[in-house]
Protein backbone atom coordinates (compact mmCIF):
# COMPACT_ATOMS: atom_id res chain seq x y z
CA UNK A 1 0.00 0.00 0.00
CA UNK A 2 1.36 3.56 -0.95
CA UNK A 3 0.78 5.15 1.78
CA UNK A 4 3.33 7.93 3.04
CA UNK A 5 5.21 9.28 5.70
CA UNK A 6 5.80 10.42 8.52
CA UNK A 7 5.99 10.42 12.11
CA UNK A 8 5.25 14.26 13.99
CA UNK A 9 7.77 14.73 16.54
CA UNK A 10 5.98 17.05 18.91
CA UNK A 11 5.88 20.81 17.71
CA UNK A 12 7.44 19.95 14.51
CA UNK A 13 4.39 19.73 12.12
CA UNK A 14 6.43 21.24 9.21
CA UNK A 15 9.05 18.60 8.86
CA UNK A 16 9.22 17.30 5.62
CA UNK A 17 5.39 19.11 5.02
CA UNK A 18 7.08 20.56 2.26
CA UNK A 19 8.04 17.43 0.79
CA UNK A 20 5.07 15.59 0.62
CA UNK A 21 2.84 17.99 -1.73
CA UNK A 22 -0.20 15.74 -0.78
CA UNK A 23 -0.39 17.75 2.43
CA UNK A 24 -1.29 14.65 4.52
CA UNK A 25 0.64 11.83 5.85
CA UNK A 26 0.58 8.79 7.45
CA UNK A 27 2.82 6.77 8.81
CA UNK A 28 4.41 3.43 7.74
CA UNK A 29 2.90 0.29 9.84
CA UNK A 30 0.15 1.63 11.09
CA UNK A 31 -1.95 -1.76 10.02
CA UNK A 32 -3.54 -1.61 7.17
CA UNK A 33 -4.23 2.01 5.59
CA UNK A 34 -6.85 2.91 3.41
CA UNK A 35 -5.33 6.60 2.75
CA UNK A 36 -5.27 6.71 -0.72
CA UNK A 37 -8.11 6.54 -3.01
CA UNK A 38 -8.14 3.76 -6.13
CA UNK A 39 -7.58 6.45 -8.41
CA UNK A 40 -4.58 8.20 -6.46
CA UNK A 41 -3.22 4.89 -5.74
CA UNK A 42 -2.35 3.62 -9.38
CA UNK A 43 1.09 4.61 -9.80
CA UNK A 44 2.05 7.03 -6.70
CA UNK A 45 5.74 7.37 -6.28
CA UNK A 46 7.67 6.63 -3.30
CA UNK A 47 10.81 8.30 -2.81
CA UNK A 48 13.62 6.32 -0.83
CA UNK A 49 12.49 8.10 2.51
CA UNK A 50 9.13 6.57 1.79
CA UNK A 51 7.79 10.09 1.13
CA UNK A 52 5.28 10.78 -1.99
CA UNK A 53 7.94 11.89 -4.48
CA UNK A 54 6.24 14.85 -5.58
CA UNK A 55 7.16 14.73 -9.31
CA UNK A 56 6.78 11.28 -9.79
CA UNK A 57 3.43 11.50 -7.78
CA UNK A 58 2.49 15.04 -10.19
CA UNK A 59 2.71 12.89 -13.44
CA UNK A 60 1.20 9.84 -11.87
CA UNK A 61 -1.62 12.04 -11.35
CA UNK A 62 -1.80 13.22 -15.34
CA UNK A 63 -1.46 10.09 -16.72
CA UNK A 64 -4.28 8.55 -13.98
CA UNK A 65 -6.38 11.92 -14.65
CA UNK A 66 -6.51 10.86 -18.80
CA UNK A 67 -8.82 7.46 -17.73
CA UNK A 68 -11.32 9.60 -15.93
CA UNK A 69 -14.24 11.88 -16.76
CA UNK A 70 -14.94 14.60 -14.65
CA UNK A 71 -14.86 17.61 -13.13
CA UNK A 72 -17.01 21.23 -13.88
CA UNK A 73 -16.97 24.40 -15.64
CA UNK A 74 -18.13 27.77 -14.16
CA UNK A 75 -15.87 30.62 -16.47
CA UNK A 76 -19.03 32.56 -16.44
CA UNK A 77 -19.74 33.64 -19.64
CA UNK A 78 -23.02 32.41 -21.81
CA UNK A 79 -20.97 30.05 -24.39
CA UNK A 80 -19.74 27.90 -21.28
CA UNK A 81 -23.50 27.08 -19.78
CA UNK A 82 -23.34 23.74 -21.76
CA UNK A 83 -20.42 23.08 -19.38
CA UNK A 84 -22.81 23.94 -16.29
CA UNK A 85 -25.24 21.50 -17.32
CA UNK A 86 -23.43 18.49 -18.10
CA UNK A 87 -21.39 19.60 -14.56
CA UNK A 88 -25.00 19.50 -12.72
CA UNK A 89 -25.83 16.29 -14.48
CA UNK A 90 -22.77 14.60 -13.93
CA UNK A 91 -23.09 15.69 -10.34
CA UNK A 92 -18.96 15.93 -10.14
CA UNK A 93 -17.26 18.90 -8.00
CA UNK A 94 -14.22 19.81 -7.02
CA UNK A 95 -13.23 19.72 -2.90
CA UNK A 96 -10.49 21.60 -2.24
CA UNK A 97 -8.96 21.30 1.54
CA UNK A 98 -6.60 23.52 3.38
CA UNK A 99 -5.34 23.49 6.83
CA UNK A 100 -4.84 26.88 7.92
CA UNK A 101 -1.00 28.63 7.26
CA UNK A 102 1.59 29.23 10.22
CA UNK A 103 -0.07 31.22 12.85
CA UNK A 104 1.78 32.42 16.30
CA UNK A 105 1.16 29.34 18.44
CA UNK A 106 2.22 26.77 16.08
CA UNK A 107 5.44 29.14 15.58
CA UNK A 108 5.79 29.10 19.74
CA UNK A 109 4.91 25.52 19.75
CA UNK A 110 1.37 25.98 21.81
CA UNK A 111 -0.99 24.07 22.15
CA UNK A 112 -4.00 26.08 19.88
CA UNK A 113 -7.51 24.49 20.08
CA UNK A 114 -10.10 27.63 20.13
CA UNK A 115 -7.95 30.39 20.66
CA UNK A 116 -7.92 32.72 18.22
CA UNK A 117 -4.52 33.60 16.96
CA UNK A 118 -3.80 35.07 13.49
CA UNK A 119 -0.44 33.55 10.88
CA UNK A 120 2.96 34.45 11.25
CA UNK A 121 4.96 36.03 8.10
CA UNK A 122 5.52 32.38 6.98
CA UNK A 123 1.77 31.18 7.33
CA UNK A 124 0.38 34.50 4.86
CA UNK A 125 3.34 32.91 2.50
CA UNK A 126 2.36 29.76 2.97
CA UNK A 127 -1.37 30.61 2.52
CA UNK A 128 -0.63 32.76 -0.75
CA UNK A 129 1.58 29.63 -2.16
CA UNK A 130 -1.66 27.60 -1.66
CA UNK A 131 -3.33 29.51 -3.48
CA UNK A 132 -1.63 29.70 -6.60
CA UNK A 133 -1.55 25.68 -6.47
CA UNK A 134 -5.72 26.09 -6.75
CA UNK A 135 -5.52 29.07 -8.73
CA UNK A 136 -6.74 27.45 -12.16
CA UNK A 137 -9.10 25.41 -10.19
CA UNK A 138 -13.07 27.14 -10.35
CA UNK A 139 -14.13 27.48 -6.83
CA UNK A 140 -17.93 28.14 -6.23
CA UNK A 141 -17.77 27.95 -2.50
CA UNK A 142 -15.71 28.97 0.74
CA UNK A 143 -16.71 27.32 3.82
CA UNK A 144 -14.15 27.83 7.22
CA UNK A 145 -14.24 27.93 10.54
CA UNK A 146 -14.84 31.27 12.45
CA UNK A 147 -11.14 31.29 13.81
CA UNK A 148 -8.97 33.85 12.04
CA UNK A 149 -6.32 32.06 11.05
CA UNK A 150 -8.17 29.78 8.65
CA UNK A 151 -10.31 32.76 7.39
CA UNK A 152 -6.83 34.76 6.61
CA UNK A 153 -5.45 31.75 5.07
CA UNK A 154 -9.00 31.38 2.45
CA UNK A 155 -8.56 35.10 1.86
CA UNK A 156 -4.91 35.10 1.08
CA UNK A 157 -5.12 31.96 -1.61
CA UNK A 158 -7.76 33.90 -3.12
CA UNK A 159 -5.99 36.89 -4.21
CA UNK A 160 -3.90 34.61 -6.60
CA UNK A 161 -6.89 33.26 -7.94
CA UNK A 162 -7.38 33.30 -12.07
CA UNK A 163 -11.10 34.22 -12.02
CA UNK A 164 -10.32 37.26 -9.74
CA UNK A 165 -14.06 36.57 -8.21
CA UNK A 166 -14.27 38.51 -4.71
CA UNK A 167 -14.75 36.17 -1.70
CA UNK A 168 -17.56 37.94 0.31
CA UNK A 169 -18.39 37.14 3.77
CA UNK A 170 -22.07 35.71 4.72
CA UNK A 171 -23.49 37.31 7.25
CA UNK A 172 -26.16 35.69 9.19
CA UNK A 173 -25.39 36.49 13.12
CA UNK A 174 -28.95 38.51 12.54
CA UNK A 175 -31.06 39.46 10.71
CA UNK A 176 -30.31 42.75 10.12
CA UNK A 177 -26.87 41.65 9.35
CA UNK A 178 -27.83 39.75 6.39
CA UNK A 179 -30.73 41.72 5.04
CA UNK A 180 -27.42 44.74 5.53
CA UNK A 181 -24.92 43.07 3.32
CA UNK A 182 -27.71 41.88 0.21
CA UNK A 183 -25.90 42.71 -3.06
CA UNK A 184 -28.18 43.88 -5.48
CA UNK A 185 -26.87 43.01 -8.75
CA UNK A 186 -27.27 40.17 -10.37
CA UNK A 187 -24.17 40.36 -12.72
CA UNK A 188 -22.09 41.05 -9.13
CA UNK A 189 -23.36 38.31 -7.41
CA UNK A 190 -21.97 36.08 -10.09
CA UNK A 191 -18.74 37.29 -9.75
CA UNK A 192 -18.81 36.72 -6.17
CA UNK A 193 -17.54 33.43 -4.48
CA UNK A 194 -20.07 33.24 -1.18
CA UNK A 195 -17.81 32.67 1.78
CA UNK A 196 -19.31 31.02 5.28
CA UNK A 197 -17.23 30.87 7.97
CA UNK A 198 -18.67 28.72 11.27
CA UNK A 199 -17.44 27.79 14.43
CA UNK A 200 -18.29 24.61 14.00
CA UNK A 201 -15.39 23.70 11.48
CA UNK A 202 -13.03 25.32 14.66
CA UNK A 203 -9.92 23.42 15.62
CA UNK A 204 -10.85 21.18 18.59
CA UNK A 205 -11.08 22.47 22.00
CA UNK A 206 -7.84 21.56 23.59
CA UNK A 207 -9.36 22.23 27.17
CA UNK A 208 -6.70 23.25 29.61
CA UNK A 209 -3.70 22.56 26.95
CA UNK A 210 -4.77 25.53 25.21
CA UNK A 211 -1.55 28.06 25.74
CA UNK A 212 0.56 25.19 27.17
CA UNK A 213 3.71 24.50 25.50
CA UNK A 214 3.97 21.03 24.08
CA UNK A 215 7.33 19.83 24.19
CA UNK A 216 6.77 20.78 28.17
CA UNK A 217 3.51 19.26 28.34
CA UNK A 218 4.91 16.14 27.46
CA UNK A 219 7.89 16.73 29.68
CA UNK A 220 5.49 16.76 32.29
CA UNK A 221 2.83 13.86 31.79
CA UNK A 222 5.08 11.99 29.19
CA UNK A 223 4.85 11.81 25.73
CA UNK A 224 2.73 9.10 25.54
CA UNK A 225 0.09 10.41 27.23
CA UNK A 226 0.81 13.90 25.33
CA UNK A 227 0.46 11.40 22.21
CA UNK A 228 -2.85 10.10 23.19
CA UNK A 229 -4.34 13.13 24.29
CA UNK A 230 -3.15 14.92 20.37
CA UNK A 231 -4.06 11.90 18.40
CA UNK A 232 -6.50 9.18 19.79
CA UNK A 233 -9.96 9.31 18.26
CA UNK A 234 -11.63 9.09 21.35
CA UNK A 235 -9.47 10.46 24.85
CA UNK A 236 -9.80 13.98 25.04
CA UNK A 237 -7.74 16.03 26.49
CA UNK A 238 -8.70 17.46 30.18
CA UNK A 239 -12.04 19.26 29.75
CA UNK A 240 -11.37 19.61 26.33
CA UNK A 241 -12.62 17.83 22.74
CA UNK A 242 -11.34 14.82 21.67
CA UNK A 243 -11.54 13.90 17.80
CA UNK A 244 -14.93 11.83 17.99
CA UNK A 245 -15.82 15.20 19.94
CA UNK A 246 -14.67 17.59 17.57
CA UNK A 247 -15.95 15.23 14.23
CA UNK A 248 -19.74 15.18 16.04
CA UNK A 249 -19.81 18.91 15.10
CA UNK A 250 -17.28 19.12 11.82
CA UNK A 251 -18.87 16.40 9.92
CA UNK A 252 -22.21 17.11 10.71
CA UNK A 253 -21.64 20.24 9.29
CA UNK A 254 -19.87 19.54 6.47
CA UNK A 255 -22.65 16.33 6.01
CA UNK A 256 -25.61 19.33 6.06
CA UNK A 257 -24.07 22.44 4.83
CA UNK A 258 -21.11 21.24 2.52
CA UNK A 259 -22.45 17.77 0.63
CA UNK A 260 -25.39 19.26 -0.71
CA UNK A 261 -23.62 22.01 -2.17
CA UNK A 262 -21.45 19.21 -3.61
CA UNK A 263 -24.38 17.17 -5.01
CA UNK A 264 -25.39 20.24 -6.93
CA UNK A 265 -21.88 20.57 -8.94
CA UNK A 266 -20.47 23.39 -6.37
CA UNK A 267 -17.13 23.35 -6.12
CA UNK A 268 -15.82 23.82 -2.72
CA UNK A 269 -12.99 24.95 -1.07
CA UNK A 270 -12.72 24.23 3.01
CA UNK A 271 -9.66 26.22 4.60
CA UNK A 272 -9.57 24.72 8.11
CA UNK A 273 -7.62 23.33 10.98
CA UNK A 274 -5.36 20.42 11.88
CA UNK A 275 -8.08 18.45 13.79
CA UNK A 276 -11.55 19.51 12.34
CA UNK A 277 -9.65 18.42 8.79
CA UNK A 278 -8.54 15.12 10.61
CA UNK A 279 -12.32 14.61 11.31
CA UNK A 280 -13.41 15.44 8.11
CA UNK A 281 -10.83 13.04 5.75
CA UNK A 282 -11.64 10.63 8.21
CA UNK A 283 -15.16 10.25 7.11
CA UNK A 284 -14.21 10.98 3.21
CA UNK A 285 -11.74 8.26 3.48
CA UNK A 286 -13.30 5.82 5.41
CA UNK A 287 -10.63 5.75 8.10
CA UNK A 288 -10.96 3.68 11.02
CA UNK A 289 -10.12 5.24 14.34
CA UNK A 290 -7.29 3.36 14.70
CA UNK A 291 -6.61 4.27 10.90
CA UNK A 292 -6.81 8.00 11.95
CA UNK A 293 -3.96 8.38 14.55
CA UNK A 294 -1.65 8.73 12.41
CA UNK A 295 -3.13 11.26 10.00
CA UNK A 296 -1.18 14.19 9.97
CA UNK A 297 -1.89 17.39 8.02
CA UNK A 298 0.82 20.05 6.80
CA UNK A 299 -0.30 23.62 7.15
CA UNK A 300 -1.12 25.80 4.22
CA UNK A 301 -1.06 22.35 1.35
CA UNK A 302 -4.05 22.41 -0.26
CA UNK A 303 -5.32 18.41 -0.91
CA UNK A 304 -7.76 17.69 -4.00
CA UNK A 305 -10.85 16.10 -3.89
CA UNK A 306 -13.67 14.82 -7.16
CA UNK A 307 -16.99 14.26 -5.43
CA UNK A 308 -18.58 12.05 -7.14
CA UNK A 309 -22.19 10.57 -6.91
CA UNK A 310 -21.85 10.62 -3.08
CA UNK A 311 -18.35 9.08 -3.03
CA UNK A 312 -15.01 10.83 -2.85
CA UNK A 313 -12.04 10.37 -4.97
CA UNK A 314 -8.93 11.71 -3.75
CA UNK A 315 -6.68 13.60 -6.38
CA UNK A 316 -4.06 14.41 -4.19
CA UNK A 317 -2.59 18.22 -3.87
CA UNK A 318 -2.79 20.75 -7.04
CA UNK A 319 1.34 21.35 -7.15
CA UNK A 320 2.97 24.36 -7.85
CA UNK A 321 2.32 26.83 -10.45
CA UNK A 322 6.33 26.03 -12.06
CA UNK A 323 5.24 22.44 -12.43
CA UNK A 324 4.08 22.34 -16.05
CA UNK A 325 0.52 19.80 -16.74
CA UNK A 326 -0.29 19.89 -12.92
CA UNK A 327 -3.59 21.19 -13.68
CA UNK A 328 -4.85 18.18 -15.90
CA UNK A 329 -6.29 15.83 -12.83
CA UNK A 330 -9.42 15.88 -14.97
CA UNK A 331 -10.63 16.44 -18.38
CA UNK A 332 -12.39 19.35 -17.28
CA UNK A 333 -10.26 20.69 -15.17
CA UNK A 334 -7.41 20.95 -17.57
CA UNK A 335 -10.44 22.28 -20.30
CA UNK A 336 -10.92 24.75 -17.55
CA UNK A 337 -7.65 25.68 -17.30
CA UNK A 338 -7.52 26.20 -21.00
CA UNK A 339 -10.35 28.25 -21.57
CA UNK A 340 -8.65 30.82 -18.53
CA UNK A 341 -5.76 30.87 -20.83
CA UNK A 342 -7.31 31.52 -24.16
CA UNK A 343 -9.23 34.79 -21.85
CA UNK A 344 -5.77 36.13 -21.31
CA UNK A 345 -4.53 35.94 -24.99
O1 LIG B 1 -2.52 23.18 18.93
C1 LIG B 1 -3.46 22.87 18.18
O2 LIG B 1 -4.56 23.45 18.18
C2 LIG B 1 -3.27 21.74 17.21
C3 LIG B 1 -2.99 22.20 15.82
O3 LIG B 1 -1.93 23.10 15.74
O4 LIG B 1 -2.20 20.97 17.67
P1 LIG B 1 -2.05 19.42 17.51
O5 LIG B 1 -1.20 19.20 16.31
O6 LIG B 1 -1.36 19.03 18.77
O7 LIG B 1 -3.40 18.78 17.42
Amino acid sequence: MAAAVFNQSIGTSQSLGHFNTSGLHQEFGKGSVRLISKAFEVDVGLSKRGCYNSSQRNLSIIRASTSQTSVIDIVSSPSHNKSNDSRKKSGEAALILIRHGESLWNEKNLFTGCVDVPLTKKGVEEAIEAGKRISNIPIDMIYTSALIRAQMTAMLAMTQHRRKKVPVIMHNESEQATAWSQIFSEDTKKQSIPFVADWRLNERMYGELQGLNKQETADRYGKEQVHEWRRSYDVPPPNGESLEMCAQRAVAYFKDQIEPQLLAGKNVMIAAHGNSLRSIIMYLDKLTSQEVISLELSTGIPMLYISKEGKFIRRGSPAGPAEAGVYAYTKKLALYRQKLDEMVH
